[in-house]
């Protein structure tokens, strides 16, 4: 079997060839906008339901449209949560690369994996991101769990499933207050997108790198499910685009960090945005981020809802079963991936 190699090369002198980026893939870290950020929402005003949240509303709707992201605080999850989530993926990366390489694989129906993510470039050639990601369910079960390195097995379920549990009620409430953004029932999107919703977490790890310049922790990208909830540590690599610009989000201690999937744009006809993000690693320290994605399972049907489609906003979507948009998703693997734009209707001009 194909060993993981990241981990192993963790601390190279430099950089060797498989992490090298083509020169116009690199990041141009000295051209991100240090000054500007992602709107930072406050959530204390609508913890109380007869409390009046229309401010707060509408600061999230207009995030939603202008950047597709945005960092909420005071969102009423633990900060002890929080906390252990963060020491059970600390942990998990800490651990000796050979205690984690039977979880390596690049099959995707995996439930439990660790995969390293790549691009393609011309000659057919995969360049790796400077990185190892671990993905697996919200809730890990006994035949699950028991895949996890026996040392961190009981911390790590115990971790996630707490954790999982907040912000399951994070997400909903947030689907309600964006569902009201839009002008639809606050229990819209939820409904949308269905029964037995997917739920998929995924740890990232991030090694100090010897040269951030020349690699990337992610490619650009946008999220393929409905709505990601992500944790970060003290240290920022996460940036996102915005008008063509990349902009860095910082870390704001007790924060986390918001992001608009792919399926709230096509349910909301393209008035909210899924926008492109990467990671940009650093030489200092690691960095360690946990994202909580939340999207319709496999059999939904997704499409523009009906009551945001009327004669100035014709469908820009066609419906399809969240499967259809799976399969599209993973043939694009290794490329700038457009999977949404397969989904568009042509435009009509009359
Ligand atoms: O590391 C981060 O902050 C972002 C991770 C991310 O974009 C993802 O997991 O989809
Ligand atoms: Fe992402």
């Amino acid at each position: 079997m194909k060993s993981f190699e990241l981990a192993k090369e963790s601390s190279p002198l430099s950089l060797t060839p498989k992490f090298i980026f083509p020169e116009s893939k690199r990041p141009n870290l000295s051209e991100v906008k240090s000054l500007d950020s992602i709107p930072i929402i406050d959530l204390s005003y609508c913890h109380d339901k007869n409390h009046s949240s229309l401010e707060v509303i509408h600061k999230i709707s207009k995030a939603c449209e202008e950047f597709g992201f945005f960092q909420i605080v005071n969102h009423g999850v633990p900060q002890q949560a929080c906390h252990k989530m963060m020491k059970a993926i600390t942990d998990f990366f800490e651990l000796p690369s050979e205690e984690r390489e039977s979880l390596y694989s690049t099959d995707h129906t995996k439930s439990v994996r660790l995969l390293n993510y790549y691009l393609k470039v011309e000659d057919g050639e995969k360049v790796k991101c400077w990185s190892e990601c671990f993905s697996h369910p919200w809730y890990l079960i006994d035949d699950t769990v028991s895949l996890l390195p026996e040392k961190i097995r009981t911390q790590y379920r115990e971790a996630l499933t707490e954790y999982a549990k907040e912000i399951g009620s994070l997400v909903r409430r947030l689907l309600g207050l964006i569902s009201i953004g839009l002008g639809l029932e606050e229990d819209c999107l939820l409904k949308k997108l269905g029964e037995q919703p997917r739920q998929r977490a995924q740890a990232n790890f991030y090694p100090p790198c010897p040269d951030p310049e020349l690699t990337m922790g992610l490619t650009e990208h946008t999220d393929f499910n409905a709505l990601t909830v992500v944790l970060q540590s003290e240290i920022s690599g996460l940036q996102v685009n915005k008008d063509g610009k990349w902009i860095s989000v910082p870390f704001i201690p007790n924060a986390f960090v918001i992001n608009l999937a792919d399926q709230i744009q096509v349910l909301s006809n393209g008035r909210y945005k899924s926008v492109l993000h990467r990671a940009v690693t650093n030489n200092v320290s690691p960095r360690l981020s946990m994202a909580m994605f939340f999207g319709p399972n496999v059999d939904t049907t997704i499409g523009p809802i009906q009551e945001l489609i009327d004669e100035e906003h014709p469908p820009k979507y066609r419906n399809y079963r969240f499967s259809e948009f799976l399969e599209e998703f993973f043939n694009q693997e290794g490329s700038k991936r457009m999977v949404k734009e397969a989904f568009e209707l042509p435009h009509e001009n009359s």
